[in-house]
């Protein structure tokens, strides 16, 4: 008798192993997102969009407000977009979605003994994540879910500050949030089923697709996109084409919405940077990974893309 397994099996079961299907599990309703900027904002609106109580935290006044104000731009898109003919249906909708939002500049008080889960979303720097979640571990509820937004950072680095490793895990959006519909679910070897579960409920609610990736640099889209960002500006940087010729052959040719340097931009220079230099430095030897000069200089020169107004193309201000 044969012992191989037929093929339909076989990738059921390497399917099964890796799958991301959501169970019953604690629901979410009330969360804390740490950072107001493009993502934080971004995720703090999806969530009040589908129903949650979000406060959302940062260091000043004036960046709440303009996460605010964004917020509030990108909600009327969308609104006018789900409810095309009805503009009361429109304005419900938008002024529903934002009373639902808190807007905090104490990140300890942010966690109240009702919140459910923690979505930190500031800068790619694991010390400055580290200190944060050791300060919030000691503040927050025990049964409060820990994760992060990292694009390219060890969440089991950022779990070992805490002591709630099996309430750990990572929730990786994408950039425009109220448009992308993926979400990385990243977990540890300490996160728990049940952690798991909410976490994978918690996407399919508020409207995204939720993909299961283990703890390695870049999860999947980032382990790919990475590369493939750094690559376009060494072609650039090699004077092999044009920014503009190389965005073209990349939509056109490949199919992509943007093309490689102006979806740099889009992400943040600085957040290319961040991302590469960590990578480099902790892989040297890879080539994949070698810093580009002309990233380097345009974030020098605070030239971060399309929030600054001016990366690799200038753009109108906002
Ligand atoms: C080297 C190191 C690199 C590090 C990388 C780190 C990366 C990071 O970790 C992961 C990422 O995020 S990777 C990045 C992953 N991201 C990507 O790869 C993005 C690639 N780009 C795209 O997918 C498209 O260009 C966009 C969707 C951005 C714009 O689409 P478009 O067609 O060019 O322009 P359009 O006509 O304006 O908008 C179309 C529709 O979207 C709607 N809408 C848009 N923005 C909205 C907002 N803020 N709010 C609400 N709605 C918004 C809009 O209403 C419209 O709806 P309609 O029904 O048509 O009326
Ligand atoms: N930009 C992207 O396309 C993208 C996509 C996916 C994931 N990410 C990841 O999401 C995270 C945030 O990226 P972003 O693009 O939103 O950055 P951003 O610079 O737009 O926003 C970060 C925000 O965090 C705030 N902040 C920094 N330290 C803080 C602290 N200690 N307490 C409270 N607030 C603090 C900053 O004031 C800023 O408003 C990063 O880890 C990044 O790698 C970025």
């Amino acid at each position: 008798m044969s012992m191989s397994l037929p093929r339909s099996l076989l990738f059921y079961g390497i399917r099964r192993a890796f799958s991301c299907t959501a169970r019953a599990s604690a629901p979410v309703h009330n969360l804390t997102v740490i950072g107001s900027g493009l993502m934080g904002a971004g995720i703090a609106q999806v969530s009040a969009q589908t129903g949650h109580n979000v406060t959302l935290v940062d260091m000043t006044n004036e960046l709440l407000q303009r996460a605010e104000q964004r917020i509030k731009g990108s909600v009327e898109r969308v609104a006018k977009k789900q409810f095309k003919e009805d503009p009361k249906a429109q304005s419900d909708f938008a002024s529903q979605t934002l009373s639902r939002i808190k807007y905090m500049v104490d990140v300890e008080k942010s966690v109240g003994s009702d919140c459910d889960l923690l979505i930190e979303a500031i800068i790619e720097n694991m010390k400055i994540k580290q200190n944060l979640f050791s300060k919030l571990d000691k503040v927050a509820p025990s049964s409060t879910i820990f994760t992060s937004n990292t694009s390219s950072l060890s969440i089991t680095e950022m779990a070992s500050v805490t002591g709630r490793a099996d309430r750990f895990g990572g929730l990786h959006f994408f950039n425009p949030v109220a448009v992308m519909k993926l979400v990385e679910v990243v977990r540890i070897a300490g996160t728990s089923d049940a952690t798991f579960d909410t976490l994978t409920s918690y996407v399919t609610a508020v409207k995204k697709t939720p993909v299961c990736c283990k703890d390695t640099p870049g999860f999947i889209v980032n382990r790919l996109l990475v590369p493939y960002l750094a690559e376009a500006m060494r072609l650039l940087e090699r004077g092999d084409a044009s920014a503009r010729d190389i965005d073209t052959a990349m939509k056109l040719g490949a199919g992509y919405p943007m093309g490689p340097i102006e979806l740099a931009d889009y992400v943040g220079l600085d957040v290319n940077k961040f991302v590469l230099d960590g990578w480099h430095k902790k892989f040297p030897d890879n080539p994949l990974f070698a810093p580009s000069e002309t990233l380097n200089k345009l974030v020098d020169e605070g030239k971060l893309g399309v929030k600054t107004g001016e990366g690799f193309y200038k753009y109108d201000k906002k």
